[in-house]
């Protein structure tokens, strides 16, 4: 069913949906383009309309091959839209859920084009601060780099700011995607450039390892984690590149390197990856496979649309969740960080060793599959996810915002160029 979006544009499928709205493949004066539609609670949002206008140059203005160009900007009655350059392809979530993880070589190759991306939006004063999976396009049918890989494209710089603040969210909350905050974000500070090579990182550290460093568990555990929590070895890792990926998780913003560095070591580092095979680790604190050895669980179309995998094949059925990936919580205060009786070490297990005093799982882990913790976690914190928080007494001052009417933070979108 096609729809008109402004005057000039038309959208003809729909290829996902995400937390702000929809994605349509589309055409336009120039071409087949891809428009995310808002929501139309966004949309009516007069001041958010506002934002985005306000924001037009700095969403238009980010031109480099590993950023999806965003084109045009709709307000169109009770539309608003952006329209952007249509990636032919999958998304990093979608490749990650399919294979569980890569060869450091590939993932190596996928890091380094999203941080040759970062490294333009950086010099251009630009912060993303939500670089995770879901938000790294591969584009099927650009020329294959090195390693083989397809090209990875960054998309939505800026948007999730520009949708959860100011109204719906204080000053003093946290907004993101708990795996991938830098502990600076966790403890109040401003974002700058650094908090995108932390979440950078901890993405490459996702795509070897399955499971990302700091991850797992009740959102507030996280957040703590990356604060006090240093992270652990990857067995079987070359140690230049787990220098680099300790280097870009420092806790201190300023030791990370900068998103132009990372890309060029990681370019250097491709010849040494070449040929090493996908990790053989266990995610801390999962099960490992039953024995005997039972069959797999048949995962069922609701579990598959329900993490969000959105084949980006034109034609292919569109996904009918709503997958939001962003939490909003409260700034912790200092000693709420420092750890305590709930703390969470977690270390990466050989495959198959138990972990010390686990009970079996009865259900029947799915040998290669996404663990259902893992899942899970990407999905919003809720009411109830609040009062087992509050139990728990780890994540007790995590809190759901919307409607508050204080300030917006200080934007930093446009924060000093952190690249020279
Ligand atoms: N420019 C594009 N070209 C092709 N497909 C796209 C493009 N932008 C987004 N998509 C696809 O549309 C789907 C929805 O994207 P969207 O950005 O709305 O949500 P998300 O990033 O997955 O989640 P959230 O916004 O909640 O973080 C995704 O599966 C994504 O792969």
């Amino acid at each position: 069913m096609a729809r008109n979006i402004g005057s000039r544009y038309t959208a003809h499928q729909i290829l996902g949906r995400g937390s702000a709205g929809t994605v349509w493949a589309g055409e336009g004066p120039e071409g087949p383009v891809a428009i995310k539609l808002l929501r139309e609670d966004l949309a009516s949002d007069q001041e958010l309309v506002g934002r985005f206008v306000q924001e037009r140059t700095a969403l238009l203005g980010l031109g480099h091959p590993r950023i999806v160009g965003v084109r045009d900007l709709v307000v169109d009655g009770n539309d608003l839209a952006l329209v952007m350059d249509l990636v032919r392809g999958t998304d990093l979530r979608t490749r990650l859920d399919r294979e569980r993880r890569l060869a450091p070589e590939a993932a190596a190759s996928i890091i380094a084009d999203v941080a040759d991306g970062l490294a333009a939006a950086h010099k251009a004063g630009v912060v993303h601060r939500d670089v995770k999976p879901e938000n790294i396009l591969l584009d099927m049918e650009g020329p294959l780099g090195p390693a083989g890989a397809h090209p990875a494209l960054l998309t939505d710089f800026g948007v999730a700011k520009l949708i959860d603040t100011p109204r719906r969210t204080k000053s003093s909350r946290i907004i993101g995607t708990p795996d991938y905050l830098a502990p600076e974000i966790v403890e109040g500070l401003p974002p700058r450039a650094a908090v995108d090579i932390y979440a950078l990182a901890t993405v490459l550290y996702e795509l070897l390892a399955g499971f990302t460093p700091f991850g797992g568990g009740h959102p507030g555990a996280v957040l703590r984690r990356h604060v006090t929590e240093t992270v652990v070895p990857l067995p079987g890792i070359p140690e230049e590149l787990w220098q680099l990926i300790l280097q870009c998780l420092a806790k201190a913003p300023a030791s990370r390197l900068r998103a132009s560095e990372m890309g060029g070591r990681l370019r250097e580092l491709l010849p040494m990856l070449a040929g090493i095979p996908p990790l053989d680790v266990d995610e801390p604190g999962a099960e490992p496979p039953p024995e005997p050895y039972q069959e797999p669980v048949p995962e069922t179309a609701a579990e598959v649309r329900r993490r969000g995998a959105v084949p980006l094949v034109p034609g292919a059925a569109p996904a009918d969740s709503n997958r939001d990936t962003h939490t909003s919580m409260r700034v912790p205060a200092p000693d709420e960080l420092a750890g305590g009786a709930h703390g969470t070490a977690r270390a990466p297990r050989a495959p198959g060793q138990r972990r010390p005093g686990s009970a079996r799982n009865k259900s029947g882990g799915r040998p290669g599959g996404v663990s259902a913790a893992v899942r899970k976690r990407r999905i919003t914190l809720g009411a109830a996810g609040l009062v087992l928080a509050t139990a728990l007494g780890v994540g007790g001052w995590l809190a759901l915002g919307d409607g508050d009417a204080e300030p917006p933070a200080r934007d930093s979108q446009h924060s000093a160029p952190a690249e020279p």
